[in-house]
């Protein structure tokens, strides 16, 4: 469970450009399905997305993952927890041109110290899982949307990390491609994985796959589904 606890964040605190980005948000997050934040432009999904995904610190509340209090560590130890807990999916993808598919796979597991070898054969049976195997030498500029996006997924699980997280995961694809990637996400719920999106897209908000949606309009959650 990730618990969050009157959790508010202001970007720009003190300033004249202060934005309350997050207000009073007190919400738990199951571990087992598939969770996306809904809401309109500005309401502050990315922003809970990234409190969630320890990426950035609440400016007051408390964050627990598993019972854990991970609001307040210290970065170092934010750090490892997000290598360890979380595999995440940007918007942009964020692969690195000029490095094959595998090469870009493998990356995130690149500090662990493990094997080589291991790595590669974690990265190649999600590669295969995705159907991209037969892609993994080629560079990642030569990849379609779709597939670019299934490369950034094989990334995200390279370190078999349990929670996934994607900040609008089908916002460039087409319906078949967005079947596509709610098929591979349901996979990963019945794999046991945490999922969590943002998402405005009314495909996703109403798949099946989805176990949970936390609507959210100027920095509050007002309602929670499923
Ligand atoms: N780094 C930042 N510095 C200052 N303000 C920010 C920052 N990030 C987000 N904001 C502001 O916080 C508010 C919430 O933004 P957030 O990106 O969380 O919303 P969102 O619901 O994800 O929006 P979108 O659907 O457009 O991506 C917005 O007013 C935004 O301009």
């Amino acid at each position: 469970m990730i618990s969050l606890s009157d959790v508010s964040k202001t970007y720009n605190e003190g300033r004249p450009n202060e934005v309350a980005a997050l207000r009073s948000v007190t919400l738990d997050i199951a571990r087992e399905g598939v969770t996306v934040f809904m809401g309109p432009s500005g309401s502050g999904k990315t922003t809970l997305l990234s409190l969630v995904g320890c990426m950035a610190r609440p400016t007051t509340g408390r964050i627990t993952l598993d019972g854990e209090p991970v609001s307040g560590l210290p970065e170092r130890f934010l750090t490892e927890l997000r290598r360890v807990k979380f595999g995440f999916v940007f918007q942009r993808f964020n692969l690195i041109r000029g490095l094959s598919v595998l090469d870009n796979v493998m990356l995130p597991a690149a500090p662990l110290g493990e094997e080589p070898k291991t790595v590669q054969a974690r990265a190649m049976m999600r590669l295969e899982a995705l159907g991209l195997a037969e892609k993994a030498l080629m560079p990642v500029e030569v990849l379609s949307g779709g597939e670019t996006q299934r490369a950034a997924i094989a990334r995200a699980l390279v370190n078999d990390a349990p929670v996934l997280i994607a900040d609008e995961p089908t916002a460039n694809l087409d319906t078949a491609l967005t079947h596509r990637f709610l098929d591979i996400v349901a996979g990963l719920r019945d794999e046991g994985k945490t999922v969590i999106l943002t998402s405005h897209d009314p495909r996703i908000i109403a798949a099946s796959a989805v176990t949970a949606v936390v609507e959210m309009r100027d920095g509050k959650v007002v309602e929670v589904r499923g």
